[in-house]
């Protein structure tokens, strides 16, 4: 048994070796690039056709009649609103950003807070909606303000858990300007948690990530905190 699960990785790595070795000797591999191109993944608007025939065959499974009038159109609305929802696959953080990065010698934090938030929670594929407080201490360098913003939508618009989501934003604001630390909290509202499951429809998530300065120095963290939770 242990000795044909070795085997089976050899083989892997053998694999493997093989079409780096190929790919870097040869100017052009038409064998390897053509694998490429046969293997590159359609664009998520070309996901639409199938998209919505997974949205009809699911009218269908709830009894209902996807031919009546008013679902005619719904699996391919139900496809683009799908697609809507999750757009942050299709966005990267060297795009958002723009270079809109200036060199600034302000060494004071900057809070932008309660930035507008939707997402859609990976275990149940329902939205989860609320808050995102961002703070940062710049180290020579600030970021445009609607970036903050920007960034909280890359990640959000994607299948999402919060805490994930928390250290996402925390950590795409450190890789955009290298500041002294960056805090992020997420207040959430999980439609999961309301209208099906447990139905509490009060309780709210809070989450938050905090680094650099902001973990290490806890006057840096409540400057930040009553920033925060001020009116
Ligand atoms: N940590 C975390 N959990 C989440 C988030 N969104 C949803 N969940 C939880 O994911 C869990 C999935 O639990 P399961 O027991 O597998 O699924 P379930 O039977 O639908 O659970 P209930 O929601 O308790 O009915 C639930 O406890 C959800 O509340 C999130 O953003 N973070
Ligand atoms: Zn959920």
């Amino acid at each position: 048994m242990k000795e044909t699960m070795k085997n089976g990785i050899n083989n892997g790595e053998k694999e493997i070796v093989a079409i780096n070795n190929c790919c870097k000797s040869h100017e052009k591999c038409t064998f390897h690039h053509d694998l490429e191109l046969d293997h590159r993944p359609p664009t998520r608007e070309a996901m639409l056709p199938e998209m919505s025939r997974s949205y009809k065959l699911l009218l269908g499974s709830l009894g209902e009649n996807p031919e009546r009038q008013g679902l005619l159109k719904t699996p391919e609305r139900a496809a683009k609103a799908m697609l809507f929802f999750t757009k942050g696959y299709d966005q990267s953080l060297e795009e958002v950003l723009n270079d809109a990065i200036f060199d600034e010698d302000h060494d004071e934090m900057v809070v932008v807070k309660d930035i507008e938030m939707f997402s859609m929670c990976e275990h149940h594929l329902v939205p989860f909606y609320g808050k995102v407080s961002i703070g940062y201490l710049p180290c020579g360098k600030i970021l445009g303000l609607s970036k903050l913003a920007r960034i909280v939508e890359i990640y959000s618009r994607r299948l999402q858990v919060q805490e994930r989501l928390t250290k996402q934003i925390a950590v795409a604001v450190t890789k955009a300007v290298q500041p002294a630390g960056v805090a992020v909290v997420v207040e959430g509202v999980h439609m999961c948690m309301v209208m099906r499951g447990v139905q509490k429809i009060n309780s709210k998530t809070v989450t938050s990530t905090m680094l650099g300065v902001f973990r290490d120095d806890p006057k840096t963290r409540e400057e930040f905190l009553n920033l925060v939770h001020s009116k």
